[in-house]
């Protein structure tokens, strides 16, 4: 397994947040998971995917990163069900399953994750959302040392929330997810599609970590930041998205105090006018 002292983070978040943890382990199989948890030191572990939906709010982290990003991605492909491990990146399953002619991930060739980032977010995007393709979900339990199973209908998804968000202690390391019979042409055809409307209406020029809140019952974030006129609003490094007013984009080496100080100044002006509380989605660490 791949140890790095003191890792820079910057490429490891979306935001391209500067930070240094002071150990990341990139494991490969469960036993290497089980190796980092069953060490014998009480350092704190953070566990990542491909980092695109979080806010790294310190310049120094004394704690150990767990990084799913390229690594522990094996993929195999039986008729219509794919099984995968947790550090595949959404974008290559999508092209395994076009390599297979498998119809259902197309939308995921634009949504930037990793496998486990995407259970626990319940990723979606469009009306679609992961939860429909699951069936089942592999873990590992730290407190017990023990790998368990789920089933898809024990995981209560909702809108971007899951099991493994109410558990956050426990890590995923493996997906079944049951697709479709389809065309190449017409899986490809929806790939780009999907990610042509998508490189129309995002800060995709910018680094970001995709939508900063979650929607509230009944209304737009980016509709709320245009009435309240807060496009373009900056504090430090970064801003609120001219284009998409549901992003903040980092535009000049921003901090996380930067993205952090716009949360809130977004949430007072929010409830200020309209009594809404913004719940944030992505994660701060
Ligand atoms: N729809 C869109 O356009 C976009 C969507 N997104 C969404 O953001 C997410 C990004 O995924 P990703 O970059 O991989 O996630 P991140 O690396 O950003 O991790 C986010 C959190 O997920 C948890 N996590 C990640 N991997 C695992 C794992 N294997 N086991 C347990 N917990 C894990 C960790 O939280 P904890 O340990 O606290 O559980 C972590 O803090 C996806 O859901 C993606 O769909 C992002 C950008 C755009
Ligand atoms: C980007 C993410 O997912 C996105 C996903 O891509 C899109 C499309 O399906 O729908 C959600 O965004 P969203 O609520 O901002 O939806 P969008 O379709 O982009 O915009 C909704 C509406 O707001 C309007 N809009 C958008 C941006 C803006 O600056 N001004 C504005 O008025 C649009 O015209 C549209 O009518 C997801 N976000 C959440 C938290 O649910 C993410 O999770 O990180």
């Amino acid at each position: 397994m791949k140890v790095v002292e003191h890792l820079d983070l910057t490429l490891y978040n979306s935001y391209r947040i500067k930070a240094i943890c002071k150990r990341a382990y990139f494991p490969d199989s469960e036993n290497d998971i089980q190796t980092i948890y069953t060490s014998d030191d009480d350092v704190r572990k953070i566990v990542l995917g491909s980092g695109h939906n979080i806010i790294l709010s310190k310049s120094t982290y004394d704690d150990y990163f767990i990084i799913f990003s390229g690594n522990f991605n094996r993929v195999t492909i039986t008729g219509t069900e794919v099984v995968a491990e947790a550090g595949i990146s959404m974008y290559d399953l999508s092209l395994h399953a076009l390599a297979h002619e498998l119809s259902g991930l197309e939308l995921f060739y634009d949504i930037p994750s990793s496998l486990g980032g995407a259970v626990v977010m319940n990723a979606g995007a469009s009306g679609e959302e992961i939860k429909d393709l699951l069936t089942k979900v592999r873990y590992y339990n730290p407190s017990s040392n023990q790998f368990a199973d789920i089933q898809q209908d024990e995981m209560a998804f909702e809108y971007r929330n899951s099991f493994f968000q109410r558990n956050p202690h426990l890590i995923i390391t493996k997906a079944w997810l049951s697709l479709k019979k389809g065309t190449k042409a017409a899986i490809k055809e929806k790939m780009e599609q999907n990610k042509a409307t998508r490189w129309a209406k995002q800060p995709k020029e910018y680094p970001n970590a995709g939508s900063v809140f979650k929607r509230p019952k009944g209304f737009y974030v980016g509709a709320l930041m245009d009435e309240l006129q807060l496009k373009g609003y900056s504090i430090g490094g970064a801003k609120i998205s001219e284009k998409h007013g549901g992003f903040i984009v980092n535009v000049n080496n921003a901090t996380g105090d930067d993205i952090l100080r716009i949360i809130k100044h977004a949430q007072d002006k929010v409830h200020e006018r309209y009594g809404i509380t913004l719940e944030v989605e992505q994660r701060i660490i």
